[in-house]
């Protein structure tokens, strides 16, 4: 084998990357790494772009990072701005290759792209390394997955499992093939500024004011700013002040490092135990695992529904699903009359990221007060969040809505309740213009 395409996908780092050390074992002369951007042209069928400004920022910052870290390898990146269905089979006939390895994600468009790709005769190696625990070591088969997070929390935690070590970054990689077309190649640097677009974050009032100071997107800036919040100590103050509203600390603001990828789950929890290891473990370092353990059961729940997760109904029975245009409308605008809501709203589309506590909020008043369907709310976040992440989108959108796996029904949060405990003085409503 002369020749392997490497493709990432929600998995752009160097760091604990399994599916690009299976890709060096396989023994090929040449390792070709390369990323395909997603249409950012592309609208929902709810009528938005589906790709918003700051995750497109985030991603193109991201993705810059990745070029540098290939190149300090002496490898490369190419940056293909075409869907990989169309692109890696044109690709691999240039470069004489017949053999894809890449992160295997369980999303049914995700899913299409890799069937697409054997469709058209490639061989692909799909490598599972997203989610903390591997599911193959879970106690039970994925398929009999406890319908509820707390028994497959307990049942985990009293199995003693933990993740595996994370791997090291690949101490050199396969060089490049020599072959590869001038019209593949591109400029990189440029292909991505152009994709950047120029979003106007509320910086000042921001809880994750992105590309500011340290926090830019990339495994440089993830693994510097896991390191220094544990430096900070936060861990301990993590459950206090997780549902805080206002400010970088109040949670670990890990997030939009792993849903691209730039920060390995495994990473995380093993510098987290090294702290506990050196400053003694605490309920808020607990509840770190604790919140990643919801990550990994939403990608599970994946693995064991498919594509019935993106149904109206979710898991739930066939039922009726009420939407309003008019109301969608106003809710996305931070327009609704409902002040902690539309607080929440405008600092999403302003900022490009929600604390937990209003993302649970927005989404309970659109479902269960403004009668609308969840799916568009999802799609939604999706454009907006800097850390949309598949699973763990649909995951608790479904939850919210009662369309999941819980039998206990959907969720609503009363906002007045909601501000009244989280926003006694108004602060936040007032950052945002609503009080
Ligand atoms: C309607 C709705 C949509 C959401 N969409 C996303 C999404 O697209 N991407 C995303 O990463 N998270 C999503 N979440 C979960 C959660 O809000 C974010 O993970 C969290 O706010 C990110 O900030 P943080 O890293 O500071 O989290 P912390 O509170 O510091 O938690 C640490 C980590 O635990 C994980 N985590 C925490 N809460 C959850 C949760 N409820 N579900 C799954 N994982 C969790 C995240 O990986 C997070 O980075 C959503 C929640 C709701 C209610």
């Amino acid at each position: 084998m002369s020749t392997v395409l490497f493709w990432f996908r929600n998995d752009l780092r160097l760091h604990d990357q399994s599916a690009l050390h299976a890709a060096c074992q396989l023994g090929a002369q040449h390792l070709l790494p390369v990323v395909c951007l997603p249409d950012m042209q592309a609208t929902t069928a709810w009528g938005f772009a589906r790709i918003g400004p700051h995750r497109r920022a985030w991603m193109v910052n991201t993705i810059q990072n990745l070029l540098k870290g290939l190149l300090d390898k002496r490898s490369q990146l190419l940056i293909l701005n075409q869907p990989a269905a169309t692109a890696l089979p044109a690709l691999a006939r240039a470069v004489g290759a017949s053999t894809i390895v890449c992160e295997d994600i369980a999303a049914p468009e995700e899913q299409a792209e890799v069937a697409a790709l054997r469709a058209a005769g490639l061989q692909v190696h799909t490598v599972w390394h997203s989610s903390l625990l591997h599911p193959q070591h879970l106690p039970w088969p994925v398929q009999r997955l406890p319908a509820v997070f707390t028994p497959f929390r307990q049942q985990i935690e009293q199995a003693g499992l933990q993740p595996a070590a994370p791997l090291p970054a690949p101490a050199t990689l396969p060089p490049a093939p020599p072959n590869v077309p001038n019209d593949w190649l591109g400029d990189p640097t440029q292909t991505l500024a152009a994709l950047a677009g120029s979003p106007t974050a509320a910086y000042a009032r921001s809880a994750f004011p992105y590309l500011q100071g340290e926090l830019h997107g990339g495994e440089a800036a993830a693994l510097a700013h896991l390191q220094q919040y544990l430096a900070r100590g936060l861990p301990h103050s993590y459950k206090r002040t997780r549902n805080d509203l206002l400010g970088l600390d109040y949670s670990s603001k890990w997030s939009p490092w792993l849903a691209t990828g730039a920060l390995s789950p495994r990473q995380a929890m093993a510098q987290l135990r090294q702290f506990e290891a050196e400053h003694g473990a605490s309920d808020g370092s607990y509840w770190l695992w604790f919140e990643l353990l919801w990550r990994d059961y939403f990608r599970f729940l994946h693995l064991q529904h498919g594509p019935a997760l993106y149904r109206a109904r979710g898991l739930g029975p066939a039922q009726a699903t009420s939407h309003n245009d008019q109301r969608f409308a106003t809710w996305r605008a931070g327009q609704t009359g409902q002040p902690l809501v539309d607080a929440a709203m405008r600092e999403l589309a302003a900022t490009g990221y929600l604390s937990n506590r209003l993302r649970q909020v927005a989404a309970s008043y659109l479902i269960h007060d403004l009668a609308c369907d969840w799916r568009a709310g999802a799609a939604w976040f999706e454009a907006q969040l800097l850390d949309y992440d598949v699973y763990s989108n649909q995951g608790n959108w479904l939850y919210i809505a009662g369309r999941g796996t819980d039998p206990r029904g959907g969720r609503r949060f009363d906002p007045i309740k909601q501000a009244a405990t989280y926003d006694p003085g108004g602060t936040y409503q007032r950052l945002w213009g609503t009080a």
